[in-house]
């Protein structure tokens, strides 16, 4: 039994680990507290700088961003420490006065700064390109999609990794006493350490060891729950997302004219703009995607532009707005060339509707319609939220404005969508396939309203593979393949006296 009693003097010498307790709980925890949060926010701002250099396009900025990355984390911490505690020693004391102790808060920050760093590139990096495609769409400029919604979201991904970098901090505060810290700036290990000396066994040294994992193993948890909170949003009893309360929903789509939240106000009109596609050319390298596009669309019409796959549906949409630059040639909005305008002048005025909904998942459906509205027009908040209460009402989601998109169905998150278009109020809206990433029990609701809108004289350009919508809504249809326009007209025409053998053989494909 000797060795148990060994082993209960070395570790569990209750007399030893009260002795240190006040000076862990009054000095100890309280300086690893201070090392640990100051050198994660300076890291934090370090971090942000680095990672912004780091996905910049100018090699001025990526490169050394890299080098210091390198540096800093390839080197152990001890010995970062050590080199700038003590070899800048001298510097330190002019500045900061005799103690080591902010050179050592430096030193770890330097250390986390090179690794925030990697975090923050990986989650800004991790965001959907949709994301700032959608941001692109409703008018903002890259600067802005970047504060508004890529970064937010990038760190709110690489939450987690932050909590694990404070708890790396925590531990790696231990190191700052090879620097020689006065008494009264000694942190957990320190005093531990001190004490196990001492008394001349290790019980201070396993008390300290119990202060880290107090410290450490709550924060892990901790975040877990906000990133589940941040995740999922507000979520209402009962709010399910079932197909039952789609198609109760979708009752509000088909009217006429709907109606405002409180009832009292029909649905405002629309701009409805023209658009003249003249000659239009584009190509993604070498590759010629649209050749000499011409297409002239009304106001106030639905036009359907089908063809098989690759053959420059979306480019043609993305053109239109301008979220790609065509080679040649030029598109006219109610006369205006739309080169001539700035893009997000252009996209103002041209919304548009994205396959994948590109919602952004951290901000409510409500949210989702009035960014926009409060950044790009300038609305004061509460005008802002009255209008885009009406537009979600409009698509039948008054009852889901709280609700974030990953709470919504594809269908209902697609509506969310259409709102956030209307909500620009556009001249015309560009629908590219929105319903191919439905699951088919949703796509008529999302149909329903777009012809909704359709007979209310949106100016709508819209690629599908839906063939019966563009026979029904449409009034006029184009066929594409391979980069031309090989036949327009009505639907009637297209679908049942299809001129070329290409449409014919295309239609005996898809019908
Ligand atoms: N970003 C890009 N870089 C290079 N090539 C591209 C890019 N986007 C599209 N393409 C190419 O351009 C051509 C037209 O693509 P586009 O997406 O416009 O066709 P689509 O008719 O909309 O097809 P689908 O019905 O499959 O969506 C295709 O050959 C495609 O591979």
């Amino acid at each position: 039994m000797n060795w148990l009693e060994n082993l209960q003097r070395s570790f569990f010498d209750w007399d030893a680990m009260a002795s240190v307790l006040p000076a862990l709980l009054a000095v100890g925890l309280k300086n690893t507290l201070i090392l640990a949060a100051a050198s994660t926010v300076l890291g934090i701002l370090l971090g942000m700088v680095l990672a912004v250099m780091g996905i910049s396009r100018s090699a001025w900025l990526r490169i050394p961003a890299r080098i210091y990355t390198d540096i800093f984390r390839g080197l152990p911490a001890i010995l970062t420490i050590l080199l700038i505690g003590q070899g800048f020693a001298r510097i330190g004391r002019d500045i900061f006065g005799p103690s080591p102790y902010p050179l050592g808060i430096l030193a770890l920050s330097l250390i986390a700064g090179a690794y925030i760093g990697e975090i923050f590139r990986s989650g800004i990096q991790s965001v959907e390109t949709g994301q700032m495609e959608a941001c692109r769409a409703l008018s903002m400029s890259h600067g802005q999609g970047m504060r508004l919604i890529v970064i937010p979201q990038g760190v709110r991904r690489v939450l987690p990794a932050l909590v694990n970098q404070f708890i790396g901090n925590v531990k790696d505060s231990s190191l700052v006493y090879f620097l020689g810290l006065l008494a009264s700036e000694r942190e957990i290990f320190r005093i531990g350490q001190d004490q196990a000396v001492v008394t001349g066994n290790l019980s201070p040294l396993l008390l300290a060891g119990m202060f880290y994992l107090i410290i450490t193993v709550p924060l892990t948890h901790v975040v877990n729950t906000i990133d589940n909170r941040l995740r999922l949003g507000k979520q209402k009893p009962g709010g399910g997302v079932s197909g039952l309360v789609e198609v109760g929903e979708l009752k509000n789509t088909t009217g006429e004219a709907s109606a405002t939240p409180d009832g009292t106000a029909a649905a405002p009109a629309f701009k409805a703009g023209s658009l003249d596609v003249r000659d239009l050319d584009m190509a993604y390298g070498d590759l010629q995607v649209l050749k000499q596009i011409r297409l002239k669309v009304e106001p106030g019409t639905v036009t359907c532009v089908i063809g098989p796959s690759g053959s420059g549906k979306s480019t043609l949409l993305r053109c239109l707005n301008r979220l790609v630059e065509p080679k040649a040639g030029d598109v006219l909005l109610d006369g205006e060339s739309i080169l001539a305008m700035r893009p997000e002048t252009l996209r103002r005025r041209v919304g548009m509707v994205f396959q994948h909904f590109n919602l952004f998942p951290n901000h409510t459906a409500l949210e989702n319609v009035m960014l926009a509205l409060t950044e790009i027009k300038g609305m004061a908040t509460g005008q802002a939220r009255r209008q885009a209460e009406a537009r979600l009402a409009e698509v039948g989601l008054a009852a889901r404005k709280d609700y974030r998109p990953s709470r919504l169905s594809g269908g209902q998150q697609q509506r969310v969508a259409i709102a956030r278009a209307l909500a620009m109020d556009p001249e015309v809206i560009l629908f590219d396939e929105v319903t191919s990433a439905l699951d088919p029990e949703l796509v008529k609701g999302v149909l329903n309203l777009m012809a909704d809108l359709g007979r209310r004289g949106m100016t709508m350009i819209v690629v599908t593979h839906e063939m019966g919508f563009a026979r029904k809504v449409a009034d006029q249809v184009a066929f594409m393949d391979e980069g031309r326009i090989v036949e327009v007209g009505p639907p009637s025409e297209i679908f049942d006296r299809p001129k070329s053998p290409r449409l014919r053989q295309f239609l005996a494909e898809v019908l």
